[in-house]
């Protein structure tokens, strides 16, 4: 399943972390790319250990709790520290896999990487190229969004970006380990979620909504690890 979260930031957070990234320390992304990646990664990153980095990374974490549809698709255990990625003319990721596991700098914590979200903070027509492309059992979908939307999918995805043939492709990329494993539950949970918010909106004195939000629930308790 592929989610759009339109607005993860807005317009002033946008413009405000793309002045802290503009002088930022970029260095080779191979940095964080595992050994069969490292093949077809061209772009530049920030570190992980970046003040900049670590900074906004710190922001993000603080903001996207706070995104309902983020968290109704995601049910988010833990989340990997954001990290940021440039792609300047003629630079792309070919297609690869993220790393099942990863781990937390400078803690103990390992992430499990059930979902990858990639947060586009240039807008569409700063480049050309540069879209995401997820394949998925439907084929590959092209992602390119405006500046502050994000797109959720499943980190068992082949994925790769386009090569970027005009201008710079700024984003925020991290992984989200979820309380529950399975994509398809998952997404059980979610079409049920969004129904509950449907039926709630239509008639919030809905004994069925009461008695489907105990589902979702029971369901939680049955699925989530935690
Ligand atoms: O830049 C992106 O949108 C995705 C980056 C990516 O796939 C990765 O770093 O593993
Ligand atoms: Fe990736």
């Amino acid at each position: 399943m592929l989610v759009q979260i339109p607005s993860l930031l807005g317009a002033e957070q946008v413009a405000d972390f793309r002045a802290r990234l503009e002088g930022a320390n970029w260095v080779d992304g191979r940095v964080t790319a595992g050994h069969q990646s490292a093949r077809t990664k061209r772009n530049l990153q920030l570190r992980e250990d970046d003040p900049v980095a670590r900074a906004l990374s710190e922001q993000l974490l603080q903001v996207i709790p706070s995104n309902l549809l983020f968290m109704a698709c995601a049910v988010p255990f833990k989340i990997f520290p954001p990290l940021f990625n440039c792609y300047r003319e003629g630079q792309g990721f070919g297609a690869h896999i993220d790393n099942a596991i990863r781990s937390v700098p400078d803690s103990p914590h390992r992430v499990r990487t059930d979902l990858s979200m990639t947060l586009f903070l240039s807008d569409t027509d700063e480049y050309e190229g540069g879209e995401l492309i997820i394949e998925d059992t439907f084929g590959g979908k092209k992602v390119k969004l405006p500046s502050g939307h994000a797109v959720l999918y499943p980190a068992s995805s082949v994925h790769r970006v386009a090569p970027v043939t005009r201008g710079q492709r700024i984003a925020a990329f991290f992984w989200i380990q979820s309380m529950v494993r399975d994509a398809g539950r998952r997404e059980v949970l979610f079409d049920l979620d969004l129904a509950i918010q449907q039926l709630n909106d239509e008639n919030p004195d809905s004994a069925a909504g009461v008695r489907l939000t105990g589902v979702y629930h029971n369901l939680l308790r049955m699925w989530a690890h935690v």
